[in-house]
């Protein structure tokens, strides 16, 4: 078996070494046990559910469930073990390094994937007439959903009609009927640039839907990596060694060999179908909020012997969606800045904002030699992002200086509501793209799709000038490091 973070497989295995999987062997039925389960799962770190026995199954273990593929573990040490799974670092990893990594692959050369002739995603193929999506285990993630949610963690494959650039993302999907999905396609995502690239060509779009592929993949696939980028060549380079993709049945796209199930077909650029509503990653499922959205066809489903979906039944906190979106464009947002010459050290998304928040740790040694003004500064990372595909799903940055860690958000809080006088310190960007997922905005007072962005300023104006003039009223910064130590060290002794 392969390493974890190449094999979904190894990857389970490895959870379940690390004391991190619960089986469950009982029947478990599909239609909302399984999502009441995952969620109390994730809204308490508990051990991820590996369902083995679900209602539906078919003769060939199509197919077993494994939720909360990458939430957060309860102990604290390993808060992010998960997520270190994915990416072969040692489970006690903090998150900048998981981050760290992410981006290392931005200054290695790409390794192109390697075409194998078959693999495990072979080992059983279903054509339409032998398969039923509704009969199929597809789970209901929340009782106001508008249909079955059978993809919220598997990968869609698509690629430009000129074949340059083939693009891995998640987006989620629901069943629409036997052998159809239907799911949104909207921009700026690449699978909506890339579906109005055959939109203008006037043919619908060949794509695949792997699901339980290397998690090393899943992790890039749901980062806003540059337009034109092929995330199977970025993986290669951030895992050292070529990912091995064989080609699908039906169309000539490539899957990576060791995914547990395989959906291959079209998605039409004319016909659409009802989706939605959907419990999303902000928390809430909106009543009725159903959208026209482009259906795809299942022409062809391969899969492993005894296949595991892998499912994020997403909503509050903590899920897929804030371990991996909120941090991954902070990722991205955190290189485009450092890579335009400025003085950004640490880049993270804070749980906590339900990730609509990007809280930048600024070096403010290199911004007082920029001999800037806050109003100038500020505008400068605000157009620089606002403007940008990676900060189309973030609606505050937040600056704030060295003595700030921003992955805790205690301490990003506190600078927050200390150091930024709101609308003075607040720099809005009204006619910036706007996040229409998020509550305030889709279901708020003004556009959907339009402004509700702000950079804040969490820097005293002396941080611009001649530096922080202040000492924390903490244990840490208002007494020497000598009677810290005597006082740590006598702890017990004084009766504590
Ligand atoms: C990890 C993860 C990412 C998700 C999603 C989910 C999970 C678990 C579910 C649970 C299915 C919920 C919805 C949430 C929903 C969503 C929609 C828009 C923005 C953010 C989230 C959406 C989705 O449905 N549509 C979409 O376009 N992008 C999504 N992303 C973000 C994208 O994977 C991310 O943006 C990548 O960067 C895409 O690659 P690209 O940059 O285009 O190459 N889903
Ligand atoms: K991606």
């Amino acid at each position: 078996m392969a390493l974890p973070h190449m094999e979904f497989r190894a990857f389970v295995q490895a959870l379940k070494d690390d004391g991190d999987l619960v089986e469950i062997n009982e029947e478990c039925d599909p239609n909302l046990e399984v999502s009441a389960i995952i969620r109390k799962v994730v809204e308490s770190d508990e051990r991820a559910p590996l369902f083995n026995n679900l209602k539906g199954q078919n003769g060939n273990g199509l197919w077993r469930i494994l939720g909360a593929p990458n939430s957060l573990r309860s102990d604290k040490s390993h808060r992010y073990g998960r997520l270190a799974r994915h990416l072969n670092l040692p489970p006690t990893s903090t998150m900048k390094q998981i981050l760290d990594k992410m981006v290392s692959a931005k200054t290695t050369a790409p390794i192109p994937p390697k075409i194998v002739e078959t693999g495990p995603c072979k080992e059983f193929r279903l054509t339409p007439d032998q398969f039923d999506l509704n009969q199929l285990p597809s789970p209901t993630l929340h009782q106001a959903d508008g249909g079955k949610y059978i993809q919220t963690y598997g990968m869609f494959i698509v690629r430009s009609p000129d074949g340059k650039w083939t693009n891995w993302s998640i987006a989620r999907a629901m069943v629409h009927d036997k052998n159809h999905l239907v799911g949104p396609v909207v921009m700026p995502q690449h699978i909506g640039v890339i579906h109005n690239l055959w939109k203008e060509k006037g043919q619908d779009m060949p794509y695949a839907l792997a699901f339980g592929v290397p998690p090393a993949a899943i992790m890039a696939a749901s980062m806003p990596l540059p337009d034109g980028l092929t995330e199977a060549e970025y993986i290669g380079s951030m895992v050292n060694s070529p990912l091995e993709l064989v080609k699908c049945e039906t169309n000539d796209l490539f899957v990576p060999s060791t995914s547990e199930i395989v959906f291959e077909g079209t998605c039409s650029v004319t016909e659409k179908a009802s989706e939605g509503p959907f419990g999303e990653m902000h928390g809430y499922v909106f009543k009725g909020n159903s959208h026209l959205m482009p259906v795809y066809t299942v022409n062809m489903i391969t899969h492993r012997k005894d296949p595991i979906m892998p499912v994020s039944a997403c909503g509050r906190l903590t899920d897929e969606t804030h371990t991996m979106i909120g941090p991954l464009a902070a990722a991205e947002i955190g290189y485009i800045l450092k890579s335009n010459g400025l003085p950004i050290k640490e880049s993270f998304s804070p749980f906590e904002s339900q990730v609509t928040w990007v809280a930048l740790q600024v070096d403010t040694e290199k911004l007082r030699a920029m001999k800037t003004t806050a109003e100038a500064f500020c505008r400068q990372v605000g157009d620089l992002i606002f403007r940008g595909k990676p900060g189309f799903l973030i609606h505050r940055l937040l600056l704030v200086g060295d003595d700030i860690n921003v992955y805790d958000f205690k301490e990003v809080i506190w600078a927050f509501t200390t150091r930024c006088r709101p609308v003075m310190d607040e720099y809005s960007y009204e006619d910036a793209p706007g996040f229409p997922l998020i509550p305030y905005m889709g279901h708020g007072n003004g556009p959907a799709t339009k402004g509700g962005k702000l950079v804040c300023d969490c820097l005293l104006p002396v941080e611009y000038t001649t530096g922080k003039d202040w000492e924390a009223a903490d244990f840490k910064e208002s007494f020497s490091p000598e009677l810290q130590q005597k006082v740590l060290g006598r702890w017990q002794a004084y009766g504590f």
